[in-house]
Parts: structure tokens; sequence; C-alpha cells
């Protein structure tokens, strides 16, 4: 049995134990035991018994969005607010132990909201469930980074530091460096534009730091020396995020706009149901997806049945329907869309969004869904 499992036996005994005198010592051993159970999971551990455990989520919906945050931010209540699904939310730390996935619908599209233990410092080195948590991180399309609204800005910088520790780049773009390693020649450098913190010295020198003699390197944007090291790891995740300061009902009206003017955040409140609304336009906004509605001729749009795009795809990328034993494309279509039935016509098209929409501005390659290689 995993841990996750003997966790669930103990709870459910604890909920059908009554609570009395005969009970007591019971009850106070079952609770022991929980607690050392729960601890074990939280340890940062080699054994590959409590590796991935509760982690395994399958891609489901037109996109997938994770909830990563301290503990106790709100990351659960949010989750039971604004799917069906209901989490578990309780005011201790590490209340949630796995990754729970439920179902945003919006705009015709599903999107997949997945809820996460909360993560701390040194989370990347594997404190908590962190390396899960990171793990799964990496595979969303946006990041939800839920911060609590009454300690300001300091998490937001931990979590950042200890995500850009792994790699995790968040509203940037890969930096627009051609570099390609090559068997003889030595180093080329050039540029394409005026470069004022790198020069082709610091560039051959950070090669010959890993080993590199000879490589085509062509700056087509001013980079920093950290964006160049980025482009020779290359294994980087550029991805978009939203920051949400929750729990607003405890702090003063102006802490609440100052913290609503900073750059990619919305402020919420899910105790009062404040500004969910908001949220959900931002969060449609940095995933970028774009509704089709489409027709039969001489028939009315179905305005319920929408073809989801991702942002960077047109309309010649929507397939004209798969043989039946076709299917979609591997990597490809979610639940949400589908491809045209014969006499379909991409016909009210109905743009709800802007191409250039903020956050990562990299476009996505390919349609539904289908990720550039350096979204991996
Ligand atoms: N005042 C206030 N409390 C909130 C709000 N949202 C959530 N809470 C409370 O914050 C506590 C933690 O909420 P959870 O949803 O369990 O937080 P979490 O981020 O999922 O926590 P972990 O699973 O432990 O990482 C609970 O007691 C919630 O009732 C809010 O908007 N305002
Ligand atoms: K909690
Ligand atoms: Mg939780």
């Amino acid at each position: 049995m995993g841990i996750l499992e003997k966790i669930s036996e103990i709870e459910k005994e604890i909920a059908r134990t009554q609570k009395n005198k005969a009970t007591e010592y019971h009850l106070g051993l079952l609770k022991a035991k929980l607690a050392k159970y729960r601890a074990q999971l939280l340890e940062p551990s080699k054994s590959s018994s409590s590796k991935g455990e509760g982690f395994d989520v399958m891609k489901s919906g037109d996109a997938r969005v994770a909830l990563i945050g301290f503990p106790s931010v709100g990351k659960s209540t949010f989750l039971s607010l604004i799917t069906s699904t209901a989490s578990e939310a309780a005011s201790y730390e590490f209340t949630t132990l796995t990754c729970i996935p439920g179902v945003i619908e919006y705009k015709g599209a599903n999107i997949q909201l997945l809820d996460l233990p909360g993560i701390i410092e040194g989370a990347a080195q594997g404190k908590g469930r962190g390396r899960q948590v990171i793990a799964v991180a990496r595979t969303a399309d946006v990041v939800i980074m839920m911060l609590d609204a009454t300690k300001g800005e300091v998490q937001r910088s931990l979590l950042e530091k200890e995500l850009g520790s792994v790699g995790i780049r968040l509203n940037k773009h890969k930096p627009n460096i051609y570099f390609k390693p090559k068997k003889g020649g030595g180093i080329s450098f050039n540029s394409t534009v005026t470069l004022t913190q790198c020069s082709e010295k610091l560039v051959q020198l950070i090669l010959h730091e890993y080993k590199i003699f000879n490589a085509e390197v062509l700056f087509r944007e001013d980079c920093s020396p950290d964006e160049f090291i980025d482009v020779i790891m290359g294994n980087r995740v550029y991805m978009p995020c939203l920051y949400v300061y929750n729990k607003i009902d405890q702090i003063s009206m102006e802490e609440v706009d100052r913290l609503a003017r900073k750059p990619d955040s919305v402020v919420i409140s899910c105790g009062m149901k404040l500004n969910l609304d908001y949220l959900l336009e931002m969060l449609w906004e940095y995933l970028a997806l774009t509704c089709i509605y489409t027709k039969k001729r001489g028939q009315r749009p179905d305005f319920t049945d929408a073809i989801i795009l991702r942002k960077g795809a047109s309309v010649e990328h929507v397939p004209h329907s798969w043989g039946p034993a076709e299917g979609p494309p591997s990597g490809g279509m979610r639940a949400g869309s589908r491809p045209l039935d014969p006499g379909e016509q991409l016909g009210a098209q109905h743009w709800t969004l802007a191409s250039d929409s903020p956050g990562c501005s990299e476009p996505q390659a390919g349609v539904f869904g289908l990720r550039s290689p350096l979204s991996g």
C-alpha cells in the first residue's frame, strides 16, 4: 500500500470512529500515525515509493492551468469555488497532498485547473512535495501563482527563485539568439542589434566555460549573459504566469490598489468572491485561446460547440474531419476541440481575442495545443 492509501485509510477510520472515553487512545494513535505518514510524504526522499505518487493526472480539455503557491494561500478554496470539484481547504499548512484536477468551463472551452500542494522555500531541492509540484507546473500552459495578499510580495520573489532555479522562466520569451554548436571552425559571432550587456569576448568566455569551442552565435536581441546561458542550456521552459493575490478582504484599500496595479497581477478574495470574473477574463487572455464557431450551410451557427484554437494557429489548421480509425493527431486534440463535420463551414467566425495577448510572447506551434519544443 502506498503512503497516500495509508493516509486515506486512517482518515476514513478516524471519521468513522466515535469520539468517547473508550476510543480516546485509539484515536490518539491514529492521529499520530497520520501525522507520521504525512511527514514522510512531505520529506525530501529519494525512495521511489512516494515519488510522483498522486501527481500523474491526465491532460484533458483545451488547456491546462497549474495552481502553485505557498501553503494556505487559498489554492484549494479557489478550485472548489471555480470548478465543480471539491478540494479540501483548511487553515493548516499542506492540507492538499496530491494533484487535484478540476475543470473551468469558460466561453465554450474546458480548461483543466490543477490544485497542488503548497510549495515552500527549498521546493526545488525536494522540500515538501516541491519536486513533484514543479514537475506538474512545467506541463501547464499557464501558471497561476497564488499569493497571500497579507504577506506582500515576499512569497512571489521566493517562488520565482525556486522556479527559476529549475529553469522555469515566467512571463519571458525565449531569447532571440541563434545558437548552433558545430564540429569545427571556431566560434562565429554576429549580432543584428547593438549589444549593451554582452560582447563577443564575453560570449566566448561563457562558451568556453561550457567547453564549447565551435559554434555559430547570432544575437537578434540585446540579451543579457543570463539569457545567453539559458539558450546554451536549452532546457528552459518559458511560461505565462498570472500573479493572483488572494485574501484582499484582509488588507487595506490602498494596498489592494497597489497590488492590482502590478504587471501580470490580479487581486481577489475567495472568501468574499471578489473579482473572480476578472481573473477568468485575464486567464483566458493569458491562455490565448480563440473560439471559432462553425455553421452548416443554411443553418445558424452553433455557439455551444466551439472549436478552440491556440494562439499562433489559424483557420487553415482546422482539420476537415478525420476518418473513423484515424483519430486526432497525437498530442493534439483535446476534449473541447473537434474536426469539422462534412458540410460544416467556418462561417460565423467569432474571434474573442486579439492574437497579441500578454504573457508568453512566443507563439505556440501548431494547433489544438500542440506545444512548441521549448515549452516541452
Ligand atoms: N480571509 C480569507 N481567507 C481565505 C480566503 N481564501 C481562503 N481562505 C482561507 O485560507 C485557508 C487556507 O485555504 P486553502 O484553500 O486550504 O489553502 P491552500 O493554498 O489550498 O493550502 P494547502 O493545500 O495547505 O497548500 C482556509 O482557512 C481558507 O478558508 C480569502 O479570500 N480570505
Ligand atoms: K491549507
Ligand atoms: Mg490546498
